[in-house]
């Protein structure tokens, strides 16, 4: 792998993943120039202020115009508008690529507005936090994680391993995967779990007075780790369930379903069934943790 040196790098949306990959790009030294865009002026400003970005504006045009490289870093729902807006300032030859957590959607969005010429890499880097905005990127957030590119059938295939070359240089081991499969994937792996949090967190403050007092004093890890799931960015996870809406109500389907099940065992006390599931789920989590360790 050569890591790839780009004149001029945009990253439009200056949030937690956009300026962690600023801070990583800078750190291993991918860009001449790092110019960032925002909506939010204090985040461009910000942006500055901290050293990470050589430039920052709050239009996404005049920092795409003459870049080789354009990262949309923004939530879901504003792809499509971003997307129109820089097209007509998109070089011949540049990479238009991007951070979205759901891949179909993001393409739906974005290709009708491609110039020719412009080669769209859909890219998903599977690394974040509850966290947001400038303050909160850092660039250790890649190392050792996960990023997936998806890209189309026509994607050029330079274009492709020039993304993926920039997402190794980061620390990140980079594999393809179809949209449509990523979507179903990243449905079971993060979207239901984040659903699930912000409804158990939903719940217990919706408890009456008292035990809602309680339930915050003595969190004990269990539902810390809930809270902290709840925590993350409210634009970003409503564009992530409207964006992928059949994926997430299937695996939703099923969920209910087997928490039915459980309901039943537990009401006609079956212990055997609720052993042999965390038995079951007890073998994941130690599945999980080897592959982090190997
Ligand atoms: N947070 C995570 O864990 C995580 C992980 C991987 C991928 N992602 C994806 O990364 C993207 C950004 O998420 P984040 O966590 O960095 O969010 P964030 O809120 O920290 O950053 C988003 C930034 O985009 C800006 N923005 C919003 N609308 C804009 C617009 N129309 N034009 C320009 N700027 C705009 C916001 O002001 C903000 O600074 C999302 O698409 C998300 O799905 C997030
Ligand atoms: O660790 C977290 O806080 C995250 O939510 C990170 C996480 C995930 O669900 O794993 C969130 C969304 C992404 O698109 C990728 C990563």
């Amino acid at each position: 792998m050569t890591a790839p040196v780009f004149d001029r790098m945009a990253i439009i949306g200056i949030g937690l993943i956009g300026s962690s990959l600023a801070r990583a790009v800078r750190a291993e030294g991918l860009a001449r120039s790092i110019v960032c865009s925002d909506a939010n002026p204090e985040h461009a400003a910000r942006a500055k202020a901290l050293g990470i970005v050589d430039e920052a504006t709050t239009d996404p045009a005049e920092a795409a115009a003459g870049a080789d490289l354009v990262m949309l870093c923004v939530p879901i729902g504003a792809y499509g508008s971003v997307a129109a807006t820089i097209a007509p300032a998109l070089k011949p030859g540049a990479i238009l690529t991007d951070v979205g957590s759901v891949k179909q959607a993001v393409i739906e969005a974005v290709t009708p507005h491609l110039p020719e010429g412009v080669h769209f890499v859909p890219g998903h880097p599977l690394a974040g936090t509850e966290k947001s905005g400038p303050d909160s990127g850092f660039a250790a957030l890649f190392p050792g994680r996960w990023c997936i590119l998806t890209p189309l059938p026509g994607t050029d295939d330079t274009a492709t391993r020039t993304v993926a070359d920039l997402w190794r240089a980061c620390g990140m081991t980079v594999e393809r995967l179809e949209p449509d499969h990523h979507d179903r994937v990243l449905a079971i792996t993060s979207h239901l779990p984040h659903l699930i949090a912000y409804t158990i967190v939903g719940t217990a403050t919706d408890l009456e007075d008292h035990l809602r007092h309680e339930v915050i004093k003595y969190s004990a890890s269990g539902f810390r780790d809930f809270t902290r799931i709840a925590g993350s960015d409210p634009t970003m996870w409503r564009d992530v369930f409207l964006n992928n809406r059949e994926a997430v109500l299937d695996c939703l389907q099923r969920f209910t379903e087997d928490l039915t099940a459980l309901q039943r065992a537990i009401r006609r006390g079956e212990g055997d069934v609720l052993f042999d599931l965390f038995t079951r789920t007890r073998a994941i989590r130690k599945g999980v943790q080897d592959a982090r360790q190997a």
